[in-house]
């Protein structure tokens, strides 16, 4: 039947399993930790993509695509970067009956795939800066909870790979890619993001340092990485020789960067807007913007209501809005609010023969159930308003409440309570990589153990004096702390 089994706020895990597969985002398939990703979170994913691929095309990014597999001599290659993912590699070891002489890797991440050749391209200055990136998919063989969207063990990504002749330049590039993971965060999804750097214990152990935007899921008190961009330092030019002649015929290492985002970005969005009724779609990446729905009243002039139905979604598409018709006559104008409210659908236009007559609409709001009555001759404003007002309107609740999740705090017992109340913790630290070890020992746990998020490029007053929360120690930074996902 219509209408959700679980409440978000009483049953969070199963909510969202719910959500996304009665909002027709997800199928569940037959091997655990994949899914079925169906049209309606598909055009999510395409709606970014469609401000994403522009953009890095303007920073002369060019798109390539490099193979699924990769040789085991190639990705041993990397040792230490990937002693601790080893279990989580898949292997293709026969075809048909016949068992492969050396068994292929399926990709985790493209580094040992990319450059070996970015070694053999890369000869001097002049090819550099070598800027590629792939939107692929990946494989990662996870044993912990799958969670679609958020931890599947296929999932589609853009992997940005990047290359320049000095360290400059790749500082960069670094926190221009991450003002637009910022953007496709706080700009389309309507959610609010942190910009910061991760710890040395935390960061991508192959690079030199890890930038990222973090968010945070209220219900479950868990930070959750949003996308990630590192500088990768010439760790990976010396492993794989990838060194250029300079003006003067030196022999130089390149500088690299790397940087993602993932399929992720969808299931953040379900869980911080969601609510009982299903989906709550951000304007910006809905497939459908506006759902205009013919309320047909005994024989009430029906076929001038369809044609009202039918030219206002041309007057809107005209406008260059997504909007559709659910002329289906199999099922109840009520029906279709609760399948259109479930799939997240911005706004309802609800067009009945009072409507018609008064040559107007009836606009609801999916994200507050307001309604207010429109005239069809300034339509196309109106409807233009609104959705931008829904997402500013999600944008501010979504920041509100996770600046409710945030807890500052200067003393472990502060700490203590807040990682209890699910909080966001910023706290100071002494930026001792044994200290966070200790957090993490310390608060070990069913939950799972607090770690450091990243430390706010936004770092407020760190007063002479402050101690670390943790150590006692003379304190260096804010760092924000928490569970995760
Ligand atoms: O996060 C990004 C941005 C896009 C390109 N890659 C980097 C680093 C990826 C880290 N990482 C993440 N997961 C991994 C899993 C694995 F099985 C293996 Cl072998 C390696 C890795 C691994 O290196
Ligand atoms: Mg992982």
């Amino acid at each position: 039947g219509l209408g959700l089994t679980y409440k978000k706020d009483e049953n969070f895990g199963e909510w969202y399993s719910e959500v996304v597969v009665s909002s027709e985002m997800i199928e569940y398939y037959d091997i655990s930790g994949c899914y079925i990703l169906r049209p309606w979170s598909i055009a999510i994913w395409e709606n970014l993509h469609a401000f994403f691929d522009p953009e890095i095309k303007r920073m002369n990014v060019k798109n390539a695509y490099f193979p699924l597999f990769v040789s085991d001599s190639v990705l041993q290659k990397e040792k230490d970067h990937i002693e601790g993912f080893a279990p989580e590699v898949a292997w293709v070891t026969k075809s048909g009956k016949t068992e492969l002489e050396v068994p292929i890797a399926v990709r985790p991440t493209s580094e040992t795939v990319m450059y070996p050749y970015y070694s053999k391209w890369i000869r001097g200055h002049r090819d550099l800066p070598l800027r590629l990136n792939q939107w692929c998919n990946v494989v990662r063989w996870e044993f912990s909870n799958p969670t679609p969207f958020i931890r599947s063990r296929e999932f589609l990504w853009q992997e940005g790979h990047t290359a320049f002749a000095t360290k400059d330049e790749a500082d960069q590039e670094v926190l221009e890619i991450l003002e637009l993971y910022r953007r496709i965060y706080e700009e389309y999804l309507a959610i609010p993001v942190i910009k910061g750097k991760k710890s040395e214990l935390e960061k991508f152990a192959g690079g030199l340092y890890t930038t990222s935007v973090e968010a945070f899921i209220p219900n479950t008190g868990r930070g959750i990485q949003g996308a990630t961009s590192h500088c990768l330092g010439q760790n990976f030019a010396k492993m794989f020789q990838i060194t250029f002649e300079n003006e003067s015929r030196e022999k130089l290492m390149v500088w690299q960067n790397s940087w993602a985002y993932s399929t992720r970005t969808i299931g953040v969005m379900v869980m911080v807007h969601g609510d009982d009724k299903g989906l709550v779609l951000p304007p910006k990446v809905a497939a459908v913007q506006a759902i205009v729905i013919p309320v047909p009243y005994k024989d009430a002039d029906t076929q001038g209501i369809f044609n009202a139905c039918s030219s206002t979604v041309s007057l809107l598409s005209a406008a260059g809005l997504r909007v559709e018709a659910d002329l289906r006559d199999n099922y109840s104008p009520g029906w279709k609010y609760s399948h259109w409210e479930m799939k997240g659908v911005p706004l309802r236009i609800e067009i009945g023969p009072k409507d018609l007559a008064n040559k107007q609409v009836r606009v609801v709001r999916r994200d507050d159930g307001s309604k207010q009555d429109i005239a069809m001759d300034n339509l196309v404003e109106q409807v233009k308003k609104i959705l931008e007002n829904i997402h500013e309107s999600l944008f501010n609740k979504a920041k509100e409440k996770r600046d409710d999740c945030i807890q500052k705090v200067h003393t472990w017992d502060e700490f203590a309570v807040a990682l209890n109340d699910k909080k966001m913790i910023l706290a100071p630290w002494c930026d001792e990589e044994e200290v966070e070890k200790d957090v993490k020992a310390r608060t070990k746990g069913e939950m799972g153990a607090a770690k450091s998020l990243c430390t706010p490029f936004d770092q407020p007053e760190l007063p002479e004096g402050t101690l670390c929360f943790a150590s006692g120690k003379p304190a260096k930074k804010w760092t924000y702390w928490g569970r995760s996902y």
